[in-house]
Parts: C-alpha cells; structure tokens; sequence
C-alpha cells in the first residue's frame, strides 16, 4: 500500500506488528518465516499443510491485520484486500503476482491477529528493491523493464490501473520472471480513468496527482500514472537505485518534481542510464499527463521489441510530438482559472467563431474544465510553442474563439492524433482587451471556415499578435 499509510501505521498499536508463529496454521495452509513488510502487512513464507519446506510448493502468506484499527482504516484495509483478490482472478498473466486464496483469520486467542485478513500468494524469490542493491547489468535490467511494462500492458488493458508501482511491489519469480504485485491501491477504470484515495508512495507519483481536485470518489487516476511511476523505476533499474528526482527528504523529493513539472528545472538523468533506456524513461516522465498519454505500456513495450528485434523502432521527432501536448502541461502550470467562454459575448466585425478541438478523446466529453484537459494559445505561430511563448489563458476542447484571419506556414504542429499542420488560427484571447490577440494552432481546431489570410508576422512586433494589456485571469 502506501508510504502515506504508512506513516500512520507506525503510530498504531503495537500489536501490529506481533509475528505468526513459526508452524502456524492459516487455513490449509503453514507459516514458516517472515518474508516482508510493508505499511499495512505481513508477508510470511508459507507452504500447503502436509507439504515439506522447499518441495516446490511455497505460497507466500500476505497478513493485513484489522484489528485495532480506527473503523475508517479497517475498511481500507478490507477494500485493499478485496482488489487484490478481484484483479488476481480476473486479470490473471504471468508477469501478475498469482493470488491463489483469502481468507479471514479467527484468533480468539491473539486478539490484535483477529480478524486479519490473509492472501494466498505464489512466492516470489526477492523484490526488485532488493535486486537494486546489487549490480544488475544492461540485459539483466532490460528483462526487468521488459517483463514490468508486459504486466502494465495487460492490467491496462484489463481496466486496471497499478497504483502504486515501485521496485517493491515488482517481484521477481522463482524462475526468474518479473511478478507485478500489492494491488491494494489498484484502480477499475471507466472508460479512460478510475478514482482512488487520496493516496500513494510519494516517489512514484506523478506531478498532476497534487492538482487533483479530491472529490467524493476521491483523486483521479489514469493509466498514465503507472506510466510516470515506471519512468522513475527505470531510472532506479539502470542506475543502481538511484531516482531521477533527488532530494534528502520525501518534501524535498516531491518539490524537485513540482519544479520539472512547472518548466523550471530540466530532467536530469543519471549517466549510468543507458540511452535507449533514458529516451524510454524521458517519455514516461513527460511533465503532465497529455504529454505522457501517448506512451501507453503497449508502446513501450512495441519500442522495446523493436529495438530487441534489431529494427530500431523510430521515435517520433520530438518536436513533432511533444510539443502540442507541451501546450497542455504549460498552462497546467499557469495557475490561470478559466471558465467557459459564452457564445455571444464578442459579436465582433470581421471574425468567425471557430472551436477549439482536443484529440484526446477522454478531453472530449469533460464538462469539468480539467486543467489536464487545457491547451494553449501561442504567442507566436513562428517560434517553438514553449512556456514562454505561450499565453496565460487557457482553452478547452468545445470553446468557441473568435478567429479573424489563418496563417498557412506557421511553425508544424502535430497533435495526439498525428495530424500534422503548420496553419495557425488568429483569435482574440478570451476575456482580455479585445485587442488581444494569439495563435492556435489549426490541429486544435474543429471547423475550418475560410478566413483571410494573416499578414506574415514579422518578429519586431510588427505584427498583430503582440500582446498589449495584461491578461485578466
Ligand atoms: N508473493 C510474494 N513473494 C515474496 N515476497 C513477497 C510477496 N509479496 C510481498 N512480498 C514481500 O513483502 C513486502 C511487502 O509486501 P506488500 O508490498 O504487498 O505489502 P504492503 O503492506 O501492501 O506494502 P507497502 O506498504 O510497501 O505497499 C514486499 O516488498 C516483498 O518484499
């Protein structure tokens, strides 16, 4: 589960932590030693009653005490175990820890064991955060990697989302194989996200987590979460467990992150990475979730293929594609409040209204006005779509601009869809001095009605664009 929880769990009641005896018997089955631990569990060595240590059949016994705990928590707990059980039998893979029975514990005669709730697990040999203390060299890592972006693949694929991936939670089988497991905090998506507690190992989160607006149903969470986590653990795999966000403290960890994510450090990889593993982990760490959708886990996984079957796959220029979906995160980042912009609101001569368009399709059909949704409108059409050049107003897909003329040879913008264009849309900036004007560029636009040509901008600020009055948020 978490390093939140944790924190709290340390504070519990010392019962917490009383150990199973050797010999003890759980159901059908016997434990042997403690294996692990973790915020909310015990994990013990176990074996099937009447079978003898090592004979092959080892079951690793995850204990999640209730007892004692504020009626809040124990609920958690309970839910945390119930995925477990759930997604270990609907999205059964061999890169998935194999969960193969639950049950409650009756201890009358260990009061804070009672009621603890015990899973059944195939054992694994070590976790990956063991393994990173050893030396593990380039082919040894890409097998890890490989098999972890397989187990991503298909619990994305299944509707699932991990939640709280990180070199703990990845095993490593007896026969060698990468085991995906705690799906405590996994998430069921509906449709393109899930929610979730507010909850999560503070390394492995990614930078939009903090901007989540906590709802009834909690934050929201999306595959591409999985996908920022996985970034850090590549970096941790090649680089001796080392994290691309440094920092004594847990605080001090997650401010590194917030600045790479507000555009005011650059990433900053270990030299150790090797450098198809680096553009691996950059893309997964793309500051914002529209940067990081389109490098879903199969992709990854098409990547790492073609690189293993000696055709290197070849990644879209980065100008290509990251820069439309920079867009997104910049005004992420911008702290400007937007809200709708009403039809009617600027009957103006010589304009024709235009819709803004967003190829994600899970921004398409949100009321909300998620800040992960929004886009930018340039400055500059000619000069590389960058925070600089980026106004602080937002748009959403469905907002209606007023555009007065199009530009055809703009700088080429391509979006998440791969349409490529270099036509940009002058429009006025919503709800600023009618005279404001910037760019947007014709890959964010739904209709595409005949309009003037723009007079080339010249870059002395000859031309129209230029910004005169200050933006009223
Ligand atoms: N099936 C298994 N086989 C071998 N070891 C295991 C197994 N499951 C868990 N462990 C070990 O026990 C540790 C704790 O397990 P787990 O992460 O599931 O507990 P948790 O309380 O949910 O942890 P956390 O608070 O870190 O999320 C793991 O890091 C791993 O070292």
């Amino acid at each position: 589960m978490t390093r939140m929880m944790r924190d709290r769990a340390a504070s519990w009641d010392s019962d917490w932590s009383e150990p199973l005896p050797r010999g003890y018997r759980v159901g059908s089955w016997i434990v042997d030693e403690p294996i692990g631990a973790g915020g909310w569990a015990t994990v013990y060595a176990g074996r099937p009653a009447g079978a003898e240590r090592d004979d092959g059949t080892a079951v690793a016994l995850k204990v999640m005490p209730t007892a004692g705990l504020a009626p809040r928590q124990a609920r958690r707990v309970a839910e945390a175990a119930h995925r477990e059980v759930v997604l270990g039998r609907t999205a059964r893979h061999p890169r998935l820890v194999g969960v193969l029975d639950s049950l409650v514990l009756h201890t009358p005669d260990r009061p804070s064991l009672d009621g603890a709730i015990v899973l059944v697990m195939e054992r694994a040999r070590c976790s990956l955060r063991e393994l990173l203390g050893t030396r593990i060299d380039e082919a040894e890592g890409a097998r890890i990697v490989t098999g972890i972006c397989e187990g991503l693949a298909h619990l994305h694929r299944s509707g699932w989302v991990h939640g709280d991936l990180k070199p703990e939670n990845v095993l490593i089988g007896r026969d060698g194989e990468v085991r995906l497991s705690d799906f405590g905090f996994a998430v069921e998506l509906s449709g393109t996200h899930g929610y979730s507690a507010p909850m999560g190992t503070l390394g492995y989160l990614p930078p939009e987590r903090w901007k989540e607006r906590l709802g009834e149903r909690g934050v929201l969470v999306r595959p591409t979460a999985d996908i920022w986590a996985l970034g850090i653990v590549i970096h941790e795999v090649f680089a001796a467990g080392a994290a691309p966000f440094g920092g004594a403290t847990p605080a001090t960890r997650k401010a590194a992150v917030q600045e790479y994510a507000e555009w005011r450090t650059a990433l900053r990889m270990d030299p150790a990475v090797p450098e198809f593993w680096r553009a691996l982990a950059t893309d997964c760490l793309a500051p914002c979730h529209a940067a990081r959708a389109p490098h879903t886990a199969e992709r990854l996984l098409e990547r790492i293929r073609g690189r293993d079957a000696g055709r290197v796959t070849p990644r879209r220029p980065r100008l290509r594609i990251v820069l439309p979906a920079l867009a997104a995160c910049v005004v992420v980042a911008g702290g400007t409040a937007l809200w709708p912009y009403a039809e009617g609101d600027w009957p103006s001569e010589g304009t024709t209204r235009i819709r803004v368009f967003n190829a994600e399709p899970e921004c398409q059909n949100r009321a909300d006005r998620d800040r992960q949704c929004s886009l930018g409108l340039a400055i500059d059409p000619l000069l590389p779509y960058t925070p600089e050049n980026v106004v602080p107003t937002r748009v959403w897909h469905g907002d209606v601009l007023d555009a007065d003329c199009r530009l055809t040879d703009g700088l080429p913008i391509v979006d998440e869809a791969n349409f490529r264009s270099t036509a940009w849309f002058r429009v006025r900036v919503p709800r600023a001095d009618p005279t404001d004007t910037a760019w947007l560029p014709a890959v964010r636009v739904m209709d595409h009605p005949e309009l003037p040509r723009c007079t080339h901008p010249a870059r002395q600020g000859l031309y129209g664009v230029v910004i005169t009055t200050p933006y009223r948020p």
